[in-house]
């Protein structure tokens, strides 16, 4: 049945078509969707998820689709638990929400965002195993900013202003009581909030809620594994490091905070030292002590050091080992800039990670020629790989927070903890990089290949679940064996599929569903 169906899909023309095949088949044939799904996780990702998602959400409107998720918009604010009662679904245990403010790398699509909350939600099944009758989309709409979406006859959000202010952050903590009101237990993943709200919403929610931000802490988890991948292959330490991130947004300063807490916990400097390691250029030059009126999130990287108008001149005068790109600016990697890390570095590591592939700082290709094949690579979106004329094929890394967020977010369903601290992104982090194998390394994998995901995430949900039953923040699950049996060496030769079916048994009755996902 399902090489049927992957011929079918194969057979649409443009990745958009994809999608949309696919989410008739969500909707009409959920069992055969998640099958699909998990036996071909690799070829079928990039249609449900990024970079495909991106485009979906920007014509969310207009595309012959019902929605999967619930919509809480801010004229109905004070009847939120209503709705989620409402919801067809009693039990859940995972929410993504976004409010459409930064869809990607693609700005404000209001409404349309909903279509990331759906694309995010299904890794929980895809990635970690989790039933997808467990986990719920959500989109706050509180308006756009977007003329071209306001003036679209078929735009079906709140045709308002954003709301902004108290007025916003009402409707966020009314959605958070009534959550927490209606689930007894529940993990809300942040998606795609724009810089201004997604820091706060943090710093108001990490201890009182079990949540984390996806954009900050699940991008900074994947990025500081692939960089310690990456110095498995330089064979030179953290501490050698000096990190140049072009971009100082939110996933720029969360990878920042995490090497600079990996540098305090792991080799014994204060945290101020750690982020001594790490720079930021904005869309005004190199973030440095110099600089006035430098928002909140950017003040602990302003080092002393001589400002820098342009990139070129940063790689120049700070010499960094590392390029990390979060800037949505497309080809913000130019020649001479990889040819600069180049003279710099026997093996100079550039993580081009805006998504989706368009807002991408280079491709591979760029930084593979212009390194002469000796760069360290990772994508935020997918790139193809590069056959040699000897026949040897170099794998661009996709280094996508999809490698980490289910794992984190499905230990912390588990365990039910209270909070997701810090140090969970810097373990998964470094469980991670370690399940590289080195034949990998040598094709320029920085992680497993995105088909073994599913045993990825066994040994993740395992190493995160056993630190938050250690350190007290969550209980152990009656049958916690089994989940630490999953701790088991990487491709143990099963399928996802059959692995899938295995994950069931980490959910106690309470969350056994009826309906035809029952069997599987
Ligand atoms: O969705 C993705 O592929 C990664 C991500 O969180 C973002 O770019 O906002
Ligand atoms: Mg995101």
């Amino acid at each position: 049945m399902t090489t049927m169906l992957l011929q079918q899909l194969r057979a649409r023309a443009t990745p958009l078509d994809k999608y949309l095949f696919l989410r008739d088949l969500q909707r009409d044939a959920e069992d055969q969707f998640y099958q699909l799904l998990l036996r071909h996780t690799e070829e079928i990702l990039p249609y449900v998820y990024t970079p495909t998602v991106g485009e979906a959400c920007q014509r969310y409107s207009h595309l012959p689709i019902s929605t999967r998720g619930l919509y809480l918009r801010a004229t109905e604010a004070g009847s939120f638990l209503d709705k989620l009662r409402a919801w067809p679904q009693q039990i859940i245990r995972v929410v993504v929400v976004t409010d459409g403010e930064r869809i990607l790398g693609l700005g404000d699509l209001g409404a349309g965002g909903m279509g990331i909350s759906e694309g995010k939600i299904l890794l929980y099944t895809a990635a970690a195993g989790v039933h997808p009758h467990l986990c719920m989309p959500v989109c706050l709409d509180v308006g756009t900013n977007n003329q071209q979406l306001l003036a679209d006859p078929a735009y079906k959000g709140l045709r308002q202003k954003r709301l902004t202010g108290q007025a916003y952050d009402d409707v966020v903590d009314e959605f958070v009581r009534a959550l927490q009101q209606w689930q007894p237990y529940v993990l809300v993943q942040f998606e795609d909030f724009a810089n201004h709200n997604a820091f706060r919403l943090l710093e108001r929610y990490r201890e009182q809620l079990c949540c984390f931000n996806d954009d900050i802490q699940g991008t900074a988890c994947i990025t500081l594994a692939g960089l310690l991948s990456a110095l498995r292959a330089t064979g030179t330490s953290l501490l050698q490091q000096r990190f140049l991130f072009y971009g100082a947004g939110e996933a720029g300063t969360g990878i920042g905070e995490l090497i600079a807490l990996a540098l305090q916990e792991r080799h014994g400097l204060t945290r101020e030292q750690g982020r001594e390691h790490c720079f930021f250029m904005d869309s005004q030059g190199l973030v440095c002590a110099s600089r006035n009126n430098l928002q909140h999130h950017k003040l602990p990287f302003a080092h002393d050091v001589p400002f820098q108008r342009d990139l070129i001149s940063a790689v120049r005068h700070l010499r960094p080992t590392a390029l990390i790109g979060v800037s949505t600016i497309h080809g913000a990697f130019s020649a001479d800039v990889i040819q600069e890390m180049a003279q710099l570095n026997d093996r100079p590591i550039i993580f081009p990670l805006s998504n989706p592939t368009s807002m991408a700082e280079c491709t591979f290709k760029e930084a593979f020629r212009g390194t002469a094949g000796r760069v360290l690579f990772a994508s935020g979106s997918p790139f193809q790989p590069i056959t040699l004329r000897r026949g040897v094929v170099h794998y661009p890394t996709q280094s996508n927070n999809a490698y980490v967020f289910p794992a984190i977010g499905h230990a912390a369903v588990l365990t039910a903890c209270s909070h997701i601290p810090e140090e969970v992104f810097l373990l998964a982090a470094e469980a991670l990089a370690h399940m590289t194998t080195l034949e990998e390394l040598d094709q320029g994998l920085l992680f497993p290949r995105f088909t073994h995901v599913f045993d990825v995430s066994a040994e993740l949900v395992a190493v995160v679940a056993q630190y938050m039953v250690q350190q007290g923040l969550g209980k152990q699950p009656a049958d916690f064996e089994s989940v630490l049996a999953a701790e088991q060496p990487l491709r143990a030769g099963r399928t996802a599929w059959e692995a899938y079916g295995r994950s069931k048994m980490f959910y106690g009755p309470d969350d056994s569903t009826s309906g035809p996902l029952a069997k599987l």
